[in-house]
């Protein structure tokens, strides 16, 4: 077929994309009429996200790859919180942080986005109900757990309601040349994923820690002899080269991150929930718990421990086990985690993220 005659047939698709698309946003439309008249269920929904994700993913038999299609749902979804109502997402700023980054691939276009200058300020805005979600970075592959985020989680009654994970390259980015970097800024987290690269390039007495990548992309860009390390987005929207590609120690680097709100999710089938608890100072107290999942038959995928802020070497244990809250075996073991603890919290419920839909 000559070519002008296949893209003809093109525009013919085309044109019948842009009637089904706008038919889907019309049901879009009388959704969000539901939602406002129920007012029990939110604009976001990331149970219902999961479900059209998977099916798109199932439905696929190519040849276009699951991750173009799943890209443009994302952002049709995007398209569906503009319709039903404005969202408004905030995430530890400024623009160009690898919060911003995996706030856009989770919200897409169509959504308003308020960068902020701590984690904290991304918890209170939610709670104030100034933003409608939240995205906070909560651990890293190698870097382990993000303080900030778990402190918030004690201070505040805010929920997770999903979470997501992002691969994080690590660029060193700077207007100078290698040789003339007299410091380099980025956030403590961040240079404990690129040890061996400081130590190898002796930069170990030239590290300065900021609260955030695109804070020190900020600082490195007003300066003639200074670095950041970050996201190659921070390096193009504050005008600096990238002297050095993926400089983090290990390549599969990951964060996961958490979607802030002030409720959870509904059960999928395939969920975790996140707990908070403080144990008794005495032998065996943890051990006591850890039982009690053993005998429910609880898959702990995550522990981890902070200080008690008020009485020295006591701690709060941040769990995160497979199911949901509504589970009877998760509700049973929850009633006796009540007995052998201080104090039993459940920051939400959410869809497992499984990497599938990404
Ligand atoms: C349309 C809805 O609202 C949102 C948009 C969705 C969509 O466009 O498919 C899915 C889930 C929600 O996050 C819904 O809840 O069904």
């Amino acid at each position: 077929m000559e070519l002008e005659e296949l893209r003809k047939k093109i525009d013919q698709i085309d044109a019948r994309l842009v009637e089904l698309i706008n038919e889907r946003a019309e049901v879009v439309v009388e959704v969000g009429k539901f939602k406002r008249r129920s007012g029990s269920v939110p604009v976001y929904a990331p149970d219902r996200e999961t479900q059209v994700l998977s099916k798109i993913c199932e439905l696929n038999k190519g040849p276009l790859p699951d991750k173009t299609l799943v890209a443009v749902w994302r952002e049709l979804m995007s398209g569906s919180f503009f319709i039903e109502r404005p969202l408004r997402i905030s995430f530890l700023g400024p623009e160009g942080s690898y919060s911003h980054q995996a706030s856009m691939k989770k919200f897409g276009q169509s959504v308003d986005y308020l960068p902020l200058a701590d984690i904290r300020g991304v918890f209170d805005e939610v709670a104030r109900g100034q933003c409608d979600f939240g995205m906070v970075p909560v651990e890293n592959s190698s870097g382990g757990g993000v303080v900030e985020t778990l402190d918030a989680f004690l201070e505040t009654r805010i929920m997770i309601c999903a979470e997501m994970e992002m691969p994080i390259h690590h660029n060193l980015l700077a207007k100078c040349r290698l040789e003339e970097i007299e410091k380099i800024y980025s956030k403590p987290e961040v240079f404990a994923q690129c040890r061996n690269w400081i130590t190898e390039n002796h930069f170990e007495g030239k590290i300065i820690t900021e609260a955030s990548t695109a804070r020190a992309a900020e600082l490195a860009a007003q300066s003639d002899n200074c670095a950041a390390i970050g996201s190659s987005l921070a390096g193009r929207i504050y005008g600096l080269n990238v002297l050095y590609e993926k400089i983090e120690d290990k390549p599969d680097n990951v964060t996961r991150f958490l979607i802030i709100s002030s409720r959870d999710t509904p059960k999928t089938g395939d969920d975790k929930t996140a707990i908070v608890f403080t144990t008794p100072h005495k032998p065996g107290a943890l051990f006591d718990v850890l039982g009690v999942f053993d005998k429910y038959d609880i898959n702990l995928t995550r522990i981890e421990s902070r200080p008690n802020k008020t009485r020295n070497w006591e701690y709060h244990f941040f769990a995160d086990i497979n199911g949901h809250k509504t589970d009877e075996n998760i509700i049973k073991a929850l009633e006796k985690l009540h007995d052998r603890t201080i104090q039993v919290q459940i920051l939400g419920s959410f869809p497992r993220y499984t990497g599938e839909t990404d």
